[in-house]
């Protein structure tokens, strides 16, 4: 089975002996000043919200790893304090802290001479549950996040593809259900496409599992896909903006941002706003069952009408030119594809527009008609997205 493989499941079906609720984290004037004086990070203060999943992303050397671990102690803060749930957490057993957090990073860093079993099955084993449990668990896991226990179960990593190791990495940080999930750049060494996919089951993932997690990338188009928030760092972890995508892309916060996000900031947009129904046109709409003199009444001068099937779904658009005369609209009409689902993103919706190259295409709520999304309609939403953002 290649990385391209299995959906994923969701997760936590084999109840765990350790099993947290996923916390809010708050730093709260962290810095970090290395041995030879360099300032990693200077004085700051992020809240992490529950259950969301936070992208820390800047330029190399900005900080953002410091940051990260910061939050599970593999680097000691200089200063400042990191609070789980308003619990201070810098103080308590760095060893006991680290189990509640999983751990992801690049090139997995799974051990390599264990199976995939043994490695995800450890810090389950590290706090003592039993192998029935245990073994439970890990299976489960493992095909939570697409792979086959049977056949990658016993494997060692190198026996692995790309995707499948970072799987594996995915899995065992998840074992002990920890609440929360560190991940560095844990998707940066595999391919684009395979890239993709893994982002895509990891957001499925996520919306069963709910963890508070904080993901480092340099990459704003990762950021901008999986983020709930993302805080955009400059140097010595400066925080230049903390805001959901939207809002970042509409009202950058100052030129470094605006630079960062890049000049096609709009066209991101895109990826990120949802369709507004009350931004949809509303052409005129006839049966199918209709005749076309019929059609041509309704029309009433507009340049064509959607076409509701007698179920009420949309099936097809009838140019102006074509109505009048006699037979029906059914016989006459250009059929339509697949209608956009109303939860559909923008960049979505005029993907199908251009696709099909038309100037409106319907959008439904599960089965009712909603209106037709345009160009313009893509427009006005995206304008106003940014206006209410403010
Ligand atoms: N052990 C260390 N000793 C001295 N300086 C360090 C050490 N680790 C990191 N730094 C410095 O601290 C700053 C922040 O580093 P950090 O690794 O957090 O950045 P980053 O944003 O994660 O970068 P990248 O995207 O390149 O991984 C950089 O200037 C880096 O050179």
């Amino acid at each position: 089975m290649d990385a391209t493989a299995a959906p994923v499941r969701p997760a936590a079906l084999v109840p765990t002996p350790s099993a947290s609720d996923a916390p809010e984290i708050r730093l709260e004037g962290i810095s970090k000043v290395y041995a030879d004086g360099t300032v990693g990070v200077a004085e700051l203060d992020l809240t992490f919200a529950a259950g969301e999943l936070t992208v820390l992303v800047g330029p190399s050397g900005c900080g953002k790893t410091t940051t990260m671990k910061m939050i599970n102690r593999i680097i000691e803060p200089t200063t400042g304090r990191v609070l789980l749930d308003g619990e201070d957490v810098t103080r308590v057993d760095a060893d006991r802290l680290r189990r509640r957090i999983g751990y992801v990073i690049q090139n997995v860093g799974l051990f390599p001479h264990r199976t995939v079993r043994a490695n995800v099955a450890t810090v389950p084993r590290l706090l003592g549950w039993d192998r029935r449990t245990t073994r439970a668990r890990v299976d489960e896991l493992l095909t939570t996040v697409g792979l086959d226990p049977a056949v990658h179960g016993n494997r060692y990593p190198a026996q692995l593809s790309g995707g499948q190791r970072q799987r594996a990495g995915v899995a065992r940080a998840l074992a002990a259900d920890p609440g929360v999930l560190l991940m560095d750049e844990p998707f940066s060494a595999v391919d684009p496409v395979v890239r993709e996919r893994l982002q895509d089951e990891f957001l499925r993932l996520q919306s069963s599992v709910r963890k508070t997690i904080v993901f480092v990338t340099h990459d704003i188009e990762e950021a901008v896909r999986l983020g709930d928030r993302i805080a955009i760092m400059s140097a010595g972890g400066h925080v230049e903006q903390f805001a959901p995508p939207a809002d970042l892309l509409g009202r950058p916060a100052s030129p470094f941002v605006a630079d960062f996000v890049g000049a096609d900031r709009g066209l991101k947009r895109l990826a990120v706003t949802l369709i507004d129904p009350a931004d949809l046109d509303h052409p005129p709409v006839v049966h199918a069952g209709t005749t076309l003199g019929e059609a041509a009444a309704a029309l009433a001068g507009a340049a064509g009408a959607v076409v509701l099937d007698g179920a009420g779904r949309p099936c097809g658009w009838l140019p102006a030119g074509r109505a009048g005369g006699s037979g029906t609209v059914a016989a006459a009409m250009r059929p339509i594809e697949e209608p956009v689902p109303v939860s559909a993103t923008l960049k979505a919706g005029l993907s199908v527009l251009l696709r099909q190259d038309v100037d409106a295409v319907p959008v439904v709520d599960g089965g009712s008609y909603l209106g037709v999304l345009t160009a313009g309609t893509v427009h006005a939403t995206l304008r106003r997205s940014v206006a209410s953002s403010g």
